[in-house]
């Protein structure tokens, strides 16, 4: 080999390593760093470290995780990063998070980045309307009842309510199973609330909740940005 094959041949190899690749949580915080000057839509750091207590502090570990709204992906990216820091990196076949994107050009960022990062086995991305992504999942038996450890929102605020109750009328809760929803103070999700604060639908045999407003350190309109963690305290029987 020599000359210009020679410069073909070393020249990507010799390149550095891509300072994100195979390393999810620099390329969440790079994004979560870009979102305090630039317009990004994510779940701000201060916000997941909340979610991150939550999901740690589960008995058994979370392994299923669904998520409405993708975006670019930063906020899936945590959540593997979460469940395989709390099962290891032996155990990616067997922790999965489903996120809904309705918008395929905005989903293909998404799988770059989960690409890049490496957890393309771990994280599954779904175009289209989340409701129906979710149905198909069932369907195809990838979400067994009660296979659902945690759903976060992060939609539009008006869906959440609807799909939270396709979440119950799929069984896909367990007793433990976590619901943690983003933007339910600002922009608002007022219906959400009412219901889950309510426990749920009420009713003999029906999904119970309970639920907090957690106060972040992300201010908005200058006051504390609420995350809201619910948890399914009774399952449908
Ligand atoms: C706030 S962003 C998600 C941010 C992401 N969870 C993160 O923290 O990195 C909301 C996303 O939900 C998508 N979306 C809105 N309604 C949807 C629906 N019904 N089904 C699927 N995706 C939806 C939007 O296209 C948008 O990309």
């Amino acid at each position: 080999m020599a000359g210009e094959d020679q410069l073909i041949h070393t020249n990507p190899t010799n390149m550095p390593p891509h300072p994100y690749r195979n390393n999810p949580w620099a390329l969440y915080r790079a994004l979560d760093e870009y979102s305090q000057t630039r317009h990004l839509m994510n779940f701000k750091e201060t916000k997941l470290r909340v979610a991150k207590q939550h999901l740690e502090s589960m008995q058994p570990k979370p392994k299923t995780v669904i998520e409405f709204g993708t975006y670019v992906g930063c906020s899936a990216i945590a959540w593997a990063a979460i469940l395989r820091d709390l099962h290891g990196p032996s155990a990616d076949n067997d922790i999965h998070i489903y996120t809904f994107e309705v918008s395929e050009s905005i989903a293909q960022v998404a799988r770059d980045f989960i690409e890049l990062v490496g957890l393309q086995e771990v994280v599954h991305v779904l175009v289209g309307p989340a409701s129906e992504s979710l149905r198909g999942l069932v369907e195809q038996g990838k979400i067994a009842p009660s296979g659902v450890d945690m759903a976060f929102f992060d939609h539009w605020e008006k869906f959440y309510l609807s799909d939270l109750q396709l979440c119950e009328e799929l069984a896909l809760f367990h007793v433990g199973s976590k619901v943690i929803a983003d933007n339910t103070d600002i922009p608002g999700a007022p219906d959400y609330l009412e219901y889950v604060r309510a426990g749920g639908k009420g009713g003999e045999g029906e999904v119970r909740y309970t639920t907090r407003s957690f106060e972040t350190e992300h201010v908005v309109q200058g006051r504390p940005n609420i995350v809201e963690v619910t948890d399914v305290v009774a399952v449908r029987s």
